[in-house]
């Protein structure tokens, strides 16, 4: 029987609660097959804050490196704001140092009862089915900051090889499908640097994040397949 570790970091808020219905899922999934899933727990964000001063310690992150997986619920809240030692910085550590570059965002519904709790109307958001896949380790997020009294900057920076990876995710789960799905790819070309040279790369079809966002809410079967985009506000800001 394979055996596989996972560190399990339930976090903040609603974490703590839809994690435990995860690990239910996992051990659904261990009863009906060959596969047995060995979990540790530990803290990330606010209540790593609260009990160890940091969000994520170096033993947390030492454990995340050595497990097979890691099953993260959420971080951050009110309580923890956003001074020097803030709850995000632990989910972002992890992103950058397992190198987990490519965030797969499913936008379907499991059951077509669920179109109801829809801010959209069930008959324009019925049948919609994309994976929005967001680069998750480059973009504003990363750049080394700058963070003074009387100012501050984010460098949104990107190379070609770290925009070749995450659209060779975006293209191997299109080609899952027979005929494969389309690949839309998001950005901001008309006014970042970043953009263009994300378009120089992938040649695909493009959209501008801010007509795409219009269109995802008045249209959003037309999305589906596979929509890609970088990591900064143009895939967050898709994530409904
Ligand atoms: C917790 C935070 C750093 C994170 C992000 O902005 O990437 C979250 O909002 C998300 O979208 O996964």
């Amino acid at each position: 029987m394979a055996s596989y570790s996972i560190l399990v970091l339930p976090g903040d808020g609603v974490g703590p609660e839809i994690i435990p219905e995860a690990i239910k899922v996992l051990d659904l999934i261990s009863a009906h097959s060959n596969v047995k899933f060995n979990y540790e727990t530990a803290l990330m964000g606010g209540c790593s804050i609260d009990k160890h001063g940091v969000a994520l310690t170096d033993e947390v992150l030492e454990l995340a490196k050595k497990s097979d997986a890691v099953l993260f619920g959420s971080v951050g809240g009110p309580k923890w704001g956003a001074g020097k030692v803030r709850p995000e910085q632990g989910v972002l550590t992890l992103r950058k140092e397992l190198n987990a570059f490519a965030n797969l965002r499913p936008c379907r519904f499991a059951s077509k009862s669920l179109t109801d709790l829809s801010p959209l109307k069930p008959s324009i958001i019925e049948g919609a089915d994309f994976m929005i896949v967001r680069e998750n380790c480059g973009g504003a997020y990363f750049g080394t900051k700058i963070e003074e009294d009387n100012f501050a900057s984010d460098p949104w920076q990107y190379s070609r090889e770290e925009v070749e990876r995450v659209a060779h995710v975006a293209a191997a789960l299109a080609l899952q499908h027979d005929p494969p799905q389309q690949v839309i790819s998001c950005d901001k070309a008309n006014v970042l640097a970043s953009s263009r040279l994300w378009r120089r790369v992938i040649k695909l079809s493009h959209q501008l994040a801010d007509s795409a966002a219009m269109l995802m809410m008045k249209d959003p079967r037309s999305f589906n397949g596979v929509v890609l985009a970088d990591n900064t506000w143009v895939a967050n800001n898709f994530w409904w």
